[in-house]
């Protein structure tokens, strides 16, 4: 990642890519202060050890923040030109506006706005989900068109944007 300019990164893979690794790596080599804000929430008891794990993996350096929901205001609350800020991830952040029956043209869209008007550096983590065959349930369709559409407009806005495959990173922009 630049040091220098503010920069927007954006990251997508599947699950299990190696995405998240990349996205950290990117963090550590800016040399800013180190955020994590997470949009997931622990729904079980295998996924509270997941993000135990994760937190532990990350270490002492790293500010943790949690926000499932108001992610502009969230990352608008911590903003700052000293910092880093790695948003894991949009996919989780989507499945929650739906649950919530959220607009999400509108909340895309202030989200796409705010990317400008950031001082920090902004680390965007998804999950590519349009690869498979076409669901055969509504709202699996209705989820992969609203991921697959915010993630053209932070891609558009993103000055870096990585595609991770099997731990691998191909540079699709940037
Ligand atoms: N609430 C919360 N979630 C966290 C925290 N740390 C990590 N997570 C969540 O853990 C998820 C990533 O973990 P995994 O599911 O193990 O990784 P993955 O995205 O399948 O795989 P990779 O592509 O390798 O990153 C992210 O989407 C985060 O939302 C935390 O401190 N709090």
């Amino acid at each position: 990642m630049t040091v220098g300019p503010i920069t927007t990164v954006f990251i997508l893979g599947g699950a299990r890519s190696g995405k998240s690794r990349f996205a950290e790596s990117l963090v550590v080599s800016s040399g800013l202060n180190r955020h994590y804000l997470a949009t997931g929430r622990a729904w079980d008891e295998e996924m509270q050890a997941r993000i135990a794990q994760h937190r532990a993996d990350r270490g002492p350096s790293w500010t943790t923040h949690e926000e499932p929901l108001d992610l502009v205001g969230k990352l608008a609350a911590i903003d700052g030109e000293d910092r880093v800020v790695l948003i894991d991830c949009l996919t989780l952040w989507v499945t929650n506006l739906m649950m919530e029956q959220r607009d999400m043209a509108g909340e895309f869209l202030a989200l796409a706005d705010y990317l400008p008007r950031a001082k920090a550096r902004l680390v965007f983590v998804s999950n590519e989900v349009g690869l498979g065959i076409v669901p055969d349930n509504r709202m699996a369709r209705d989820f992969r068109d609203h991921a697959g559409r915010l993630h053209q407009m932070i891609a558009a806005k993103a000055a870096e944007v990585y595609f991770i495959a099997a731990g691998l990173p191909l540079k699709m922009k940037g």
